[in-house]
């Protein structure tokens, strides 16, 4: 039986991927041998000894402590793409939003209430305060050309925007599915220096946190837009209000509003409302709870952020899956345990990441489950499991 703890609201259409009669979950459970998250921080969480996964439904993994799951052993999985045309979706009203003057108008029109017969007339005279520049033909950039960024940037591209990408570690998948008027930029500089909407869609790390500051602010256009609907961390808030009180920006469209920022001169603010639609909570959790049974139950690890993606079809009829560190000689180490012991190999994979990897080691034989100790014993092997 496994165990999954979850950690925030899941869509049902993935918790009934589990089988009920293999796996029990909740948010109760204690020991788990997997979590599902969306957005809760699991940095000051204690990790159970008994925890081999973390699935984050969703894409951005900053609340997951990723180095110390890796020097546990527990592989953390994200979501790719599941949700990456609900933020599309948003982005697009983001650039309305920024544009357009849409959220006070409303709020200006609802304060009309009681006016009777007049309202008709007080909205015509007073629409010109909510007068707002179309899109077509301004400059739109787009840092971070991943599942998200790649599809606002083709949606711009459609409502007659010129648009810059800028994505210094551009996957091949990405260019091929990007439209080919994208500009590709070559330095922030390109985006900054020639953009009146500027839309960012990397994610959330030592790199980029606070990318958006007084200094990358002072390179844009006057009356410039941003849209982020990334992470909040990568806007140097204090910086952003200046601009905003000096007018160098326009408006600051945000996902992840804060107390400084609520009721600010140009901020509009959303409650991290990116991924809130039901086709991405439902797809998300189902590619979440996939990735969990398919590393619970066979090792195969697919869209992983801090173990390889190493996969091996099962032969033979035991499987050793061994974590452990990228060091020179572990591999040899751990093939050598098995023909000291006179355990023949029937079929092995291996793969790394940065300075973790994962070894797959499939069996023709049964051996004593035991052998895992011995494996063990080693330093640079961090957990090993037997299925
Ligand atoms: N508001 C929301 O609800 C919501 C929803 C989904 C994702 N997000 C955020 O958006 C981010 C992007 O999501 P995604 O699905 O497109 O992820 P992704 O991994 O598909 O794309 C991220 C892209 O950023 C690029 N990148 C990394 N570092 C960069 C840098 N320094 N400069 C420029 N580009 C860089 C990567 O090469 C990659 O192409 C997530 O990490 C998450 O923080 C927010
Ligand atoms: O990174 C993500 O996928 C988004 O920020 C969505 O977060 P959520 O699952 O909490 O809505």
């Amino acid at each position: 039986m496994f165990h999954i703890k979850t950690l925030n609201k899941i869509s049902p259409l993935g918790m009934e991927k589990f089988d009920r009669s293999t796996y029990a979950w909740g948010d109760d459970i204690e020991n788990p041998d997997a979590v599902m998250v969306r957005s809760a921080s699991m940095h000051d969480m204690e990790m159970p000894e008994s925890l081999l996964a973390i699935a984050r439904a969703g894409a951005g993994v900053n609340n997951i402590p990723l180095d110390k799951c890796a020097e546990e052993g527990i592989v953390v999985f994200n979501t790719p793409g599941a949700n990456a045309n609900a933020v599309k979706e948003i982005v697009l009203l983001g650039l309305l939003l920024s544009s357009r003057k849409i959220a006070p108008a409303i709020e200006w029109v609802q304060s009309l209430k009681g006016q009777g017969a007049e309202v008709g007339k007080l909205v015509e005279k007073g629409k010109s305060n909510f007068v707002g520049p179309e899109l077509k033909g301004k400059k739109l950039g787009v840092i971070g050309l991943g599942a998200i960024g790649v599809l606002v940037a083709n949606a711009a591209i459609s409502l007659g925007m010129t648009v810059y990408g800028y994505d210094p570690y551009l996957s091949v998948d990405a260019a091929w599915g990007m439209h080919t008027s994208v500009i590709h930029a070559t330095s922030l500089r390109d985006i900054y220096e020639n953009c009146d909407y500027i839309t960012l869609h990397v994610p959330c790390n030592t790199e980029t946190k606070g990318m958006i500051n007084a200094s990358s602010i002072s390179m844009m256009k006057t009356g410039v837009r941003i849209l982020n609907f990334a992470r909040g961390e990568l806007v140097v808030e204090e910086d952003m209000l200046s601009a905003l009180d000096e007018k160098k920006v326009t408006v600051y469209v945000t996902d992840f509003p804060t107390e400084a920022q609520l009721g600010h001169n140009g901020v509009v603010a959303l409650p991290h409302l990116g991924a809130s639609t039901p086709e991405s909570e439902d797809n998300c959790a189902k590619m979440a709870a996939e990735e969990l049974i398919t590393y619970l139950e066979s090792g195969n690890i697919v869209n992983s952020v801090n173990y390889p993606n190493v996969s091996l079809p099962k032969s033979g009829e035991m499987r050793f899956c061994v974590l452990h560190k990228n060091v020179s000689g572990t591999l040899s180490k751990i093939s050598t345990a098995f023909s000291d012991a006179g355990i023949n190999i029937e079929n092995m994979i291996n793969g790394s990441k940065k300075d973790y990897a994962y070894t797959i080691v499939d069996l023709a034989q049964k051996v004593d489950a035991g052998f895992a100790e011995k494996l063990t014993a080693d330093p640079d092997v961090i957990k090993v499991r037997v299925i």
